[in-house]
């Protein structure tokens, strides 16, 4: 669309011309442009074919407006019909024609042979569906014309009092507007903008949000040297999901408890959680024995699996103990993903709460509940003398954190369940993604599958795998490293500035909203070149160094600076286990049931399951 708004904001300045010097009502303009531009992008028409529409729906507007506040006593409409109805019933069926007679002419260019479709624009999107063979999906005439109604009117005059406001407070505002031009002649000079930049500003609803995904501005915003990239805020439903923990925490509290997280994942606990990750990965294939030759979901199957693993890694107990806990997880993910993109007036939640608001608050405090249960039990094992300290694992460290002396050290209840919850949560589901992906991606590259089971044999032969071997999986690595880049799990990162900051040529006002785009950047055909949509783990052959062509920062699935992935190393170590001992019995193919639609649920997930079929070797 971008190429139209410019032409049309080219026609609008064509006509300023005639009024340089002199003085131009830029709310008449506007009200122009921005109806030149929704005929243009969405009706593929020009304001002058659409000029009658227009008119019509603005006096429909003054007449709502001018009976707004104008009570009248029910079904009295039905006896006597005001001069503003009877003009209102005649606007709507005016109205109603010129749409009608707008799509028929789409509809007619098709017939005729003129065109061989109804377009991509909107109005060819809604012929499409009142078209559409599929009952569900088919949309009536008279939704049609209220929707082209919708979208003329709010298509223009929101924007047009966006924009006319904007002029005025640059007009007053004249260091905001140099501000602006230095930033506008930075990245354009005299060329006209363009969408498609690898850096540029979005909206996310009426915040602005600044989308980068060059590697250089990426490493410069991650690495933080100043300290004025904050984490960005989370909305009310993802921050009951995570809690006030590590993720969003910074300064002293979020040194604290990245120490502790630190402690409980460093390479030597990671090697004494080997058994623990066996045994899941023994118990899931022990399922498995019942399916052989037959369809297996994989991802549900993975979403068990790691469950399981950091149950038992982090927090001593089962995933049957913990599947309360991951259940209410769960459903709270999924409220927090369809509420992303609606937006709420400031205040309105202390008048009215929605359903997903009040079960989202039950469902917080349940979790809370579940936590506080599992901690009292290890508590009560140290009290009852049945243990003699709480525990070396991460809920064992966060306890004895709990009961630290050193003030400095010591960490609240509420830190230790937001940090219990994030563990849960953030441990099993990224980690789920990268199994399921990867194993999908195997089941279609099989000769990726084998030449990683002839690596698995070479280094454990028919034994279970071991520390020393994992470290040397380099086959693995790289297949692992090349799922990470097609199927990131986290697709974006959000950081929010805390003071006016220059970000290369930018210069990034306070408190704008920075979303690095991990999806964009894994996908960027400057970086990895032409094929970069192909599954390709040889890129990986000689490091992530050299697959980027040095731009370390292009290659960001867990993060990158201080802010890295805690988990990093688990993921990795658990995924290889896994795979290995799956390639030690299976050989396995893709079924031709799987219906290919990856989609977010906070993290990337196959919308349909993936379901694979394992052969006995
Ligand atoms: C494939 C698996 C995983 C992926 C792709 C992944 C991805 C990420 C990413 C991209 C970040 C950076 C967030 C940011 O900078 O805003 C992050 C941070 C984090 N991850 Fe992971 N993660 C994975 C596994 C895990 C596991 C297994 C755990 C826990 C055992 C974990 C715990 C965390 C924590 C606590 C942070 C916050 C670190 C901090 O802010 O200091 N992750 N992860």
């Amino acid at each position: 669309m971008v190429p139209a708004m410019i032409a049309s904001v080219e026609t609008m300045l064509e006509r300023w011309r005639q009024h340089e010097e002199k003085q131009i009502e830029v709310y008449k303009e506007s009200k122009l442009l921005t109806a030149e531009v929704i005929f243009q992008t969405a009706f593929g028409s020009s304001y002058l074919e659409g000029e009658k529409i227009f008119d019509m729906l603005m006096k429909m507007g003054m007449i709502m407006a001018r009976n707004r506040f104008k009570i009248r006593l029910p079904g009295i409409g039905k006896f006597l019909k005001s001069r503003d109805d009877n003009e209102s019933d005649k606007l709507e069926q005016a109205i109603r024609e010129s749409i009608i007679g707008v799509i028929d002419k789409r509809e007619e260019k098709v017939m005729r042979g003129e065109e061989n479709n109804y377009g991509s624009d909107f109005l060819g999107s809604l012929i499409k569906t009142n078209h559409d063979i599929d009952e569900k999906n088919r949309i009536s005439v008279d939704n049609m014309v209220d929707e082209c109604k919708t979208f003329y009117l709010a298509g223009q005059e929101t924007t047009n009092g966006l924009l006319a406001w904007r002029l005025l407070l640059l007009a007053v505002h004249t260091d905001w507007q140099e501000k602006a031009r230095m930033e506008v002649f930075e990245l354009f000079g005299q060329q006209k903008p363009n969408a498609e930049g690898r850096n540029y500003l979005s909206w996310y609803g009426p915040q602005a949000q600044l989308v980068v995904t060059d590697p250089e501005l990426i490493k410069e915003i991650m690495n933080n040297k100043d300290g004025v990239y904050l984490k960005g805020r989370l909305d009310q439903f993802a921050k009951k999901l995570l809690g006030d923990g590590i993720v969003l925490a910074e300064g002293e509290k979020w040194s604290k408890l990245r120490k502790i997280a630190n402690h409980a994942f460093y390479a030597e606990s990671l090697k004494g959680m080997v058994p623990a990750m066996i045994a899941s990965v023994e118990t899931m294939l022990e399922r498995w024995t019942q399916h052989e030759e037959k369809e297996i979901e994989v991802n549900k199957e993975s979403k068990l699996l790691t469950a399981e693993v950091i149950s038992r890694t982090a927090f001593g107990s089962s995933y049957l103990e913990g599947e309360k806990i991951f259940d209410m997880l769960m459903k709270m993910g999924l409220i927090t993903a369809r509420n992303r993109f609606k937006i709420r007036l400031p205040g309105s939640g202390m008048f009215w709460k929605s359903c997903d608001v009040l079960e989202s608050d039950k469902i917080e405090q349940a979790i809370r509940e579940s936590i506080l249960g599992m901690i009292n039990k290890r508590e009560e094992k140290m009290v009852t003398g049945e243990e003699n300290n709480y525990g070396s694992d991460f809920l064992g460290s966060l306890i004895k954190a709990n009961h630290d002396i050193d003030e400095k050290n010591r960490i609240s209840v509420d830190e230790m369940v937001d940090e219990c919850k994030t563990f849960y949560f953030a441990g099993q589901e990224t980690t789920n993604g990268l199994l399921a992906w990867s194993l999908f991606l195997l089941a279609i590259h099989t000769d990726w599958q084998e030449k990683a089971r002839k690596e698995v044999f070479e280094l454990f032969g028919q034994q279970n795998p071991n520390a020393e071997g994992i470290a040397r999986l380099k086959i693995m690595s790289m297949i692992l490293n090349e799922t990470l880049r097609l199927y990131p799990p986290v697709i974006n990162l959000l950081r929010r500035v805390e003071r006016e900051v220059r970000l290369g040529k930018l210069i990034v006002p306070a408190n704008t909203h920075v979303m690095l785009s991990i999806l964009a950047l894994h996908h960027d055909p400057e970086l990895w070149g032409k094929d970069v949509d192909l599954f390709k783990p040889e890129r990986f052959a000689d490091g992530v160094a050299k697959a980027t062509n040095n731009n370390i920062a292009g290659f960001i699935p867990f993060g990158f600076g201080p802010r890295i992935c805690v988990g990093l190393n688990f993921a990795a170590n658990e995924a290889k286990i896994a795979l290995s001992m799956i390639l030690q019995r299976y050989r396995f193919t893709l079924s031709p049931d799987y219906v290919h639609s990856p989609i977010q649920i906070v993290t990337i997930r196959p919308k349909n399951g993936i379901p694979i079929v394992f052969n006995k070797l």
